[in-house]
């Protein structure tokens, strides 16, 4: 198997107990770039029906748009749908708002059934419909989203069902044979693999950064979890000045060919059985990644002293030769304690913006020299590697 060529840093091999996995092919350097993925699909995070006051979303690239500035409505729905530019209006009526998600979402949110459910399954049906839209407008595309990982478990079933009836009533998607089967593995999918796209951080806001959008990204769904990460991802939804939704995936650390490259899937400050708990019941495996082998042998009280806090975002991987195998003083000044290997990995890659929990990386190096700029991937934060 390989990546295309813009992605030859990596290659796609199979692991046996992980499935599908990217490795490093060459030695891998701090900063670097691996990854910049676009979505096949991205969809709202937002309730069906908009609060009067929450802030406004371009309907297509999912960018703040300013209460000064002029939005372009969708001329063809009720619920004026809004986009941030002309241009995007008009990309998006042949690809994520075409007649049909039109029409859908108006009809899915005059149903008090679905209006009065969770967020949760409001944003699977805003998923389902984004899903069956792929199907028409870029059979190509939809056909990469089946092959992802994910089918249908039985504990998923009855929100599968209530969803896919009530699409089949009331806005079957054209020219594609609806099954329960097809339905239940979709949102499986999107389990497994849609990244969230957030707003901006904010500390008043006790550091939530809230999510605005989820996006189903290609070959980033290929990267496999390890509870100290060796990569971390960014999205610059607001700032980026075009392809907007796409992620960034950048090396925390230096690694070896070879090796593989691995995400966290959550924050990296949750506590041992708080992770196990969610890979099993989100993502169907037993984690047995280093932290976790050392993190099965603390007692309840040592784990909540490394800690105590259980916010959502993003983690890093380890590895034992290298960021772990920073000098003696390095890990002396991380404690030196041998039952926290991984004390190092903290002290240098986590953010310490309160209430923040996001990982660092460091900026891409320039002319092969490493940068001293260490980027947050949830505030967005700068500061020195202190280890310059
Ligand atoms: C986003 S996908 C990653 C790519 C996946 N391995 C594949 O074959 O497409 C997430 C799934 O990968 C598997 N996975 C991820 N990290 C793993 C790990 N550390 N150990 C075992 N399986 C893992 C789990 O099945 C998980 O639900």
């Amino acid at each position: 198997m390989s990546m295309d060529e813009t992605e030859s840093a990596l290659r796609l091999v199979e692991i046996e107990g992980r499935g599908r996995a990217l490795v490093a092919s060459q030695p891998l350097k701090a900063g670097q770039i691996v990854l910049r993925d676009s979505p096949i699909v991205v969809y709202s995070a937002l309730p069906l029906i908009k609060h009067q006051f929450s802030a406004s979303y371009c309907d297509n690239c999912f960018r703040m748009i300013p209460l000064s500035t002029n939005a372009t409505p969708c001329t063809s729905c009720s619920y004026n749908h809004l986009f941030c530019s002309p241009n995007c209006f008009t990309a998006a009526i042949g690809s994520s708002h075409s007649p049909w998600v039109c029409q859908a979402l108006s009809r899915l949110r005059e149903c008090p059934s679905l209006i009065s459910q969770p967020l949760e399954l409001q944003v699977q049906a805003r998923f389902l419909i984004a899903a069956y839209n792929l199907a028409f407008v870029s059979p190509s595309q939809f056909q990469v989203l089946v092959s992802l990982q994910g089918q249908g478990s039985p504990s998923d079933a009855p929100s599968a069902q209530f969803l896919h009836s009530l699409i089949s009533s009331i806005c079957p998607p054209p020219s594609l044979s609806l099954s329960m089967e097809l339905t239940a593995a979709l949102l499986a999918k999107d389990k497994l693999n849609a990244f969230g796209l957030m707003g901006p951080f904010s500390i008043q806001k006790d550091g939530q950064r809230s999510v605005r959008a989820y996006g189903i990204y290609p070959k980033a769904s290929f990267f496999n979890h390890d509870c100290l990460p060796n990569v971390c991802r960014f999205d610059y939804l607001d700032s980026a000045p075009d392809h907007n939704t796409d992620i960034i995936v950048r090396m925390i650390h230096d690694v070896p060919q070879g090796r593989e490259i691995c995400l966290s899937y959550f924050p990296v400050n949750l506590n041992y059985s708080i992770r196990q708990k969610r890979l099993l019941e989100d993502y169907g495996f037993t984690c047995d990644c280093d932290r976790c082998k050392v993190e099965a042998n603390w007692s309840d009280n040592e784990a909540d002293a490394i800690d105590d806090n259980e916010n959502e975002e993003e983690l890093m991987d380890e590895d034992d030769e290298e960021q772990m195998a920073a000098s003696d003083t390095e890990q002396e000044a991380a404690g030196g304690d041998t039952d926290f290997p991984h004390a190092y990995f903290f002290l240098r890659y986590m953010c310490n913006q309160e209430n923040c929990w996001g990982t660092l990386a460091p900026l891409p190096p320039s002319d092969s020299s490493p940068s001293k700029l260490m980027e947050c991937n949830v505030c967005g934060n700068l500061k020195n590697d202190e280890n310059y």
